[in-house]
């Protein structure tokens, strides 16, 4: 079963009005991985859809949902797929694709099944990002060994943490879609710290591998007014485009990011310097 929910966007004036309440309800995506269920949230950030799949003893398909107004999910869209979760399966048009942990799966624009299983050796937790797309690129897994493997930070910052870069052009074509996974070290607890903000593209957290208890501090809003969210393990934050997003949790994790907008570079950032912020 596809389940769907709608964030409209705000505007960061407004938004710096929010409370607690409202900077939950507008940007936190608490519940991504339902026994046998596909959660997908259609989000107004460059309609950007957020969501998980977990499929325990039935093989789940994507199914289309009213935003788009098309026959099959993929009609106008691409999709990406980060299984955190034991090894599964995902079939797009009959195609087996198997995914281990922190592998990745580019899906293209026209496909028309997409499927995911679980191969009965654990259970697989599959989650999904998906941006508009103008033009089919063909489907591809990203497997461990393609992954582009960057280190950073430092243990001085508690920021020591190794970026996968999993679906991104130097790896994959893509329309407008960049995703990776991001493992902050033992010890170590700020993510993205110098924050930075890329009007060009929006962006989605993910947090996962959080010890049992713990919790995430996700920082957001526009660099001279933060705020913030407690995060617990297994849930994505949107960080619309004027938004910085970075983290501290009270231990380690890992978070998968995702984004779409109007380029394809992953190092378009616009930096703030941590002395900087409000
Ligand atoms: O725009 C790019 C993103 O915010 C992330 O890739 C940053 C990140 O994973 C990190 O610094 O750890
Ligand atoms: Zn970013």
């Amino acid at each position: 079963m596809t389940k769907h929910e709608f964030r409209y966007a705000a505007n960061p004036v407004d938004a710096r009005k929010y409370g607690t309440e409202e900077l939950r309800r507008e940007f936190l995506i608490d519940k991504l991985f339902v026994e046998n269920q596909i959660q997908l949230t259609y989000s107004m950030y460059d309609r950007y859809i957020v969501g998980g799949a977990m499929p325990v003893n039935e093989d789940l398909k994507l199914e289309t949902i009213p935003y788009l107004k098309s026959k099959n999910f993929l009609d106008r869209r691409e999709l990406g797929v980060i299984n955190v979760g034991a090894k599964g399966k995902v079939t797009v048009d009959g195609e087996d694709y198997e995914l281990n942990t922190k592998e990745a799966l580019y899906v293209g624009k026209d496909s028309k099944d997409v499927v995911f299983s679980s191969l009965g050796e654990g259970q697989p937790l599959f989650y999904i990002n998906s941006a508009p797309a103008h033009k089919r690129f063909p489907t591809k897994k990203v497997g461990a060994k393609d992954a582009e493997v960057v280190q950073l930070g430092d243990e001085k910052y508690a920021n020591k943490r190794v970026l996968n870069k999993l679906i991104v052009n130097s790896i994959v074509e893509t329309c407008q879609l960049q995703m990776g996974l991001t493992e902050l070290l033992p010890g170590n607890v700020w993510n993205t710290m110098p924050a930075h903000t890329h009007s060009r593209r929006m962006e989605a957290y993910f947090y996962f591998n959080l010890e049992e208890g713990q919790a995430i501090c996700h920082f957001m809003g526009e660099p001279q007014h933060t705020r913030h969210i407690f995060i617990e393990n297994n849930q994505a934050v949107l960080s619309p485009e004027w938004s910085i997003h970075s983290g501290s949790g009270t231990c380690n994790y890992s978070f998968v990011w995702g984004m779409a907008g109007e380029n394809l570079d992953y190092g378009d950032m616009d930096v703030c310097a941590p002395n900087e912020l409000k």
